[in-house]
């Protein structure tokens, strides 16, 4: 099934007198993870904000399957197939892991609008289906029916991507989702974001660990001062001198 792309055009955006997002293209390609990666305050969170419509641009314009979607609601997006996940988990802490991902399934155009008619009050055959597999593929199973406030931070990560994963996403945009993870959890994830693709669903990562944006994107976006200032496949972007030089001078490349 070939699904939409996604595409920032001369994106900009200002704060006063700083430029946090300066004049950016950008593509997420359909069955591709795309990375972003970037040193504190390079202008990420903001780009990331404003493909997911939680910000708009000062300037550019925002496509989804070739149609203008810079003015659509954040809400809007996530039912035509733009899914975003947040660097604090936003769930519902009193509902189940499977309650909530049971919302997210139905969050989503058709299920959404039978769920108002009140067709799928407890969720249709083929929304089970994928929350089973969903829960299954991250190994959360054992906590379906956990209440998702006591759980831990790495664990709340994943329920969110799970929940994220049960919108049948076109596009899902992913702001630090490694972040609070341990090794066998950020290997789970990696695995997950490569067998996602695979089946068509474009991604963009955003990831403060450069190298499981490195080891796990098709292509990646480096970003310095609101620029994007390489963008290639990771080998090439690693050897990219700017961005050698901005992050030898923290380490991770060393
Ligand atoms: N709401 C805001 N008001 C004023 N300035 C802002 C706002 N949001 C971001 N900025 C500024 O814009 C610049 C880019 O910030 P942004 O958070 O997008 O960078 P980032 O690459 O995501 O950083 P980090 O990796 O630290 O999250 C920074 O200088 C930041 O201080």
């Amino acid at each position: 099934m070939s699904r939409a792309e996604l595409t920032g055009r001369g994106l900009a955006r200002r704060y006063g007198g700083l430029t946090a997002v300066d004049n950016v293209d950008i593509t997420v390609a359909p069955g591709k993870v795309t990375g972003l990666i970037g040193p504190n305050g390079a202008g990420k969170s903001t780009l990331f904000s404003l493909l997911t419509g939680v910000e708009k641009p000062d300037s550019g314009k925002v496509f989804l399957g070739g149609r203008n979607i810079t003015r659509m609601h954040p809400d809007v997006r996530a039912r035509h197939g733009l899914v975003q996940t947040f660097q604090v988990p936003s769930l519902f802490t009193s509902m189940t892991v499977m309650d909530n991902l049971l919302v997210g399934a139905e969050n989503r155009r058709r299920d959404y609008i039978g769920g108002l008619l009140g067709r799928t009050p407890h969720g249709s055959t083929r929304t089970r289906r994928v929350m089973t597999r969903t829960l299954e593929s991250l190994n959360l199973t054992g906590i379906a029916d956990t209440t998702t406030g006591t759980l831990p931070t790495g664990a709340l990560r994943l329920v969110e991507l799970a929940r994220a994963l049960c919108t049948r996403p076109d596009v899902l945009l992913l702001d630090e989702p490694a972040s609070g993870l341990d090794g066998q959890e950020t290997e789970r994830l990696s695995g997950l974001l490569r067998r996602v693709a695979g089946e068509g669903v474009g991604i963009l990562l955003v990831d403060h660990d450069v190298e499981l944006v490195f080891s796990v994107t098709d292509q990646v976006y480096a970003m310095v001062g609101g620029r994007i200032v390489a963008e290639g496949t990771p080998a090439a972007v690693r050897e990219d001198p700017t961005v050698r030089a901005v992050y030898l001078a923290q380490g991770p490349l060393a």
